[in-house]
């Protein structure tokens, strides 16, 4: 068994009791907004309609759908790849190897999807079994994540995440033990983080935008741009899918219970909550404030798309034509850090964009309920948490370097407000 690393590494998330309670209150507040959304009243802040009994969240057919859905994604993931991507240097001084066709594995099941329908495959039956999918989900990843923390016992020291692995049981099982988790070279963390749930949650919306055409006659407006908005990001993803390489949950996080619930039942379920309350609340929405939120949607994928990219082109090759007349200041480690371009606005330009765009997927629920903004509220607060951790490790990384980041660029994520 390996000796447990990174003992002392600071705990997150309030540690033991704080990962107990996330473990408890993400999939309470799933099934929580799954409800409320088809609600009368649709309240964020009320009590949900009504509590479930077992026999409407357990369904067989929906653990069987769950697992075929995972079959045919790593059936995708497993096909030939137009290139092979490698990783940031680990421990052991090594790179992983990462395939990319997650944009192929889109447009395959599109296709497969396309097929399905035109022969009959009902997919406008699927927002009746949201309550079990979600169900047959959360099961799906809690069971995961305790083979996930199995296989980390016998995993050699240099293969375990620099957190979650202080010893308590709780604390590990939550944030994961082992980085980059892989059988030959199928990789879990890196599979899972890109394809069941981001596919999953463009096909839930495409539901519900089918069983709105049945039920209306056609899809209304605001449903047409909650799918687009979600369609091209998650299309974005996949494209730019070998700059996930370098985002924190792959470079720094085990693969633990928080991303394996996050990727494969929070994404997919709470993050079609727009669509999903669209269908039961219909919401009238005309094309000049329809052409505004497009607006305010594409100012926030040129923020986020242009910084994410900024960065990866210049970790990928700072001499990059594209980047090389950037600002730089040098740091002790031999990387250096950008200072000027959308780096120079603010330290987290690329979680702006990601805001912007996330209050833009709200707007075309209109202004009335709270519900269709909890993506918003919860995106802010997972970013204001995540930023706050991302400037621990880098101080960590860059000490004094990073100090005189902070001064040149003062203002974390929103300029002169945050
Ligand atoms: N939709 C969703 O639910 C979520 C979306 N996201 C999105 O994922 C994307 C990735 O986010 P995340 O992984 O958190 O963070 P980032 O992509 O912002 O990566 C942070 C890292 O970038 C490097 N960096 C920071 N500042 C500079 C600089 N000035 N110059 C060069 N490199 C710098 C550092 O790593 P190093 O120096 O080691 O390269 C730092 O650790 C974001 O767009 C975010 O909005 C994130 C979470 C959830
Ligand atoms: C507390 C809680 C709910 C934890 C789980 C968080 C996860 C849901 C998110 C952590 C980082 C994520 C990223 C994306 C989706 C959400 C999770 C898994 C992402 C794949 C979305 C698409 C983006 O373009 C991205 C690839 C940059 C992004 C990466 C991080």
């Amino acid at each position: 068994m390996a000796p447990p690393q990174g003992s002392r590494a600071p705990l997150e998330f309030g540690g033991p009791l704080g990962a107990a309670a996330l473990m408890l209150l993400l999939p309470v507040t799933m099934f929580h907004l799954l409800l409320v959304a088809r609600s009368g009243p649709a309240r964020l802040l009320g009590p949900p309609p009504y509590l479930p009994g077992l026999e409407e969240l357990w369904s067989p057919w929906a653990l069987l759908l769950c697992l075929t859905w995972l079959g045919l994604q790593a059936a995708l993931y497993l096909l030939p790849a137009r290139k092979v991507a490698e990783g940031q240097e680990l421990k052991d001084k090594s790179r992983l190897r990462y395939p990319i066709n997650g944009f192929q594995a889109l447009v395959l099941t599109a296709l497969l999807v396309g097929l399905g329908v035109s022969a009959g495959l009902p997919l406008s039956a699927l927002p009746e079994m949201l309550l079990p999918l979600a169900f047959a989900a959360t099961l799906t990843a809690f069971i995961f994540s305790l083979l996930l923390y199995l296989k980390a016992l016998v995993a050699p020291a240099s293969a375990l995440a620099p957190g979650g692995n202080s010893g308590n049981l709780i604390y590990d099982f939550f944030l994961g033990r082992e980085l980059n988790p892989r059988i030959c070279s199928f990789d879990f963390k890196y599979f899972c983080e890109l394809r069941p749930g981001l596919i999953g949650w463009v096909l839930i919306n495409l539901a519900l935008l089918m069983q709105e055409a049945e039920l209306r006659g056609s899809p209304s407006l605001a449903m047409w741009l909650v799918n687009g908005f979600q369609l091209l990001y998650v299309a974005d993803a996949l494209w730019y899918e070998e700059a996930v390489l370098t985002t924190m949950d792959i470079i720094h996080d085990g693969f633990g219970f928080m991303l394996a619930f996050g990727d494969l039942a929070w994404v997919p379920f709470t993050y079609s909550l727009q669509a999903q309350f669209l269908l039961y609340h219909p919401q009238p929405l005309g094309w000049p404030l329809a052409s505004f939120i497009c607006l305010i949607n594409a100012v926030g994928y040129y923020i986020f798309r242009g910084a994410n990219s900024q960065k990866n082109t210049f970790r990928k090759n700072p001499s990059d034509p594209r980047v090389a007349d950037l600002e730089t200041i040098s740091t002790a480690t031999g990387r250096r850090l950008l200072v000027s371009g959308w780096w120079g606005m603010v330290r987290h330009p690329n979680y702006l964009g990601d805001l912007i765009m996330a209050l833009a997927w709200s707007l075309p629920c209109g202004v009335f309920h709270l519900l269709p903004y909890f993506y918003f509220l919860y995106f802010t607060a997972l970013l204001v948490h995540r930023e706050d951790r991302d400037e621990r490790q880098c101080l960590q990384k860059y000490g004094l370097a990073w100090h005189e980041y902070c001064q040149r660029v003062p203002y974390r994520i929103v300029p002169y407000v945050y």
